[in-house]
């Protein structure tokens, strides 16, 4: 069980690849996840944004809750499943099923689409967490349609059973706050602004661009904290175009054209609505790398 002690530096939220059918594809996950795990991550995030959670199926998500515990069983990692809905008994009833499955702590996002109030917002974080497995709540309004004020993030963070704060609310306000009254640990998930995030006071980052930069995303997380400010920054900035790229279009599909290119899954294959990138991306992504060697400044 995650504990908030466990909540610091990179965690990944792992795409879940599909064959061109539209099926899982369980070797190429198993492909992406060992060459993620073989980077010193400290949490593997299965069925995030990242990993397309509103096409994943429940029986999809077992099957990735299962194939990942057999690929972390060697490992001290711990394995967080995303199971938040837009509905409170279907993400209780998904948080239930990972919390048999074994999983170490339930990723759950503000309800989207409803557009619920804050009570309602606060009375679905109260009804995941009931289920006893430890929750991260997840703040990201530009998906979701409504933002977790302030108050409100701090009342779902003193709920038992939330054990810390996926933060993608656009702007490192809210990290300030918490951090400056007290608070369990925050996540920065706005891969563009990693190091604003640190600086303020997140405990890490949960970051797509971890799935394609492993690496890179540890070594910005690893000079910050061993106080090497200067550092972190310029490994950040080298960092910054390459992400800026990655996001240009919706995530997870530039991620899913990069891991594809790189071999690392066999198809850059998303399910609908969600569509592969445009040419003119790939393009801009290949002549980037071609031109731009992210190398370790030390
Ligand atoms: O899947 C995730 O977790 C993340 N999703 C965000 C998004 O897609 O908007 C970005 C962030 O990297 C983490």
């Amino acid at each position: 069980m995650l504990t908030e002690q466990q909540i610091y530096g990179i965690y990944v939220p792992v795409v879940t690849p599909f064959n061109a059918a539209g099926e899982v594809d369980l070797d190429s996950y198993q492909r992406n996840v060992k060459n993620i795990i073989n980077n010193s991550i400290q949490g593997l995030v299965v069925n995030g944004t990242t990993g397309e959670s509103p096409t994943v199926t429940v029986n999809e998500m077992q099957l990735l809750v299962n194939t990942s515990r057999e690929l972390l069983q060697s490992t001290s990692i711990p394995l967080v499943v995303g199971t938040g809905t837009n509905d409170t008994a279907s993400t209780v009833a998904r948080t239930e099923i990972a919390a048999n499955l074994g999983a170490d702590c339930a990723l759950v996002v503000v309800p989207y689409y409803s557009r619920p109030s804050q009570e309602g917002i606060i009375a679905h974080f109260r009804k995941a967490a009931e289920v006893g497995i430890p929750i991260m709540a997840y703040d990201i309004p530009s998906r979701t349609g409504t933002a977790m004020t302030l108050d409100t993030a701090r009342t779902i963070l003193e709920m038992n059973n939330v054990v810390g704060l996926k933060d993608c609310s656009g702007s490192s306000k809210m990290v300030t706050e918490l951090v400056r009254t007290g608070s369990k640990p925050v996540l920065g998930g706005d891969d563009s602004l990693f190091y604003e995030m640190l600086s303020s006071g997140a405990a890490g980052g949960m970051l797509a661009t971890a799935n394609v930069y492993p690496a890179e995303c540890i070594r910005i997380y690893e000079a910050f904290k061993s106080g090497q400010f200067d550092l972190a920054k310029e490994n950040f900035e080298q960092l910054l175009p390459i992400i800026r790229l990655l996001f240009k279009e919706s995530n997870p599909a530039p991620i899913k054209w990069m891991l594809s290119q790189n071999g690392l899954i066999d198809s850059d294959t998303l399910r609908l609505p969600m569509t592969s990138i445009s040419t003119a991306l790939q393009q801009e992504l290949s002549s980037y790398v071609q031109d731009n060697a992210i190398e370790a400044t030390a």
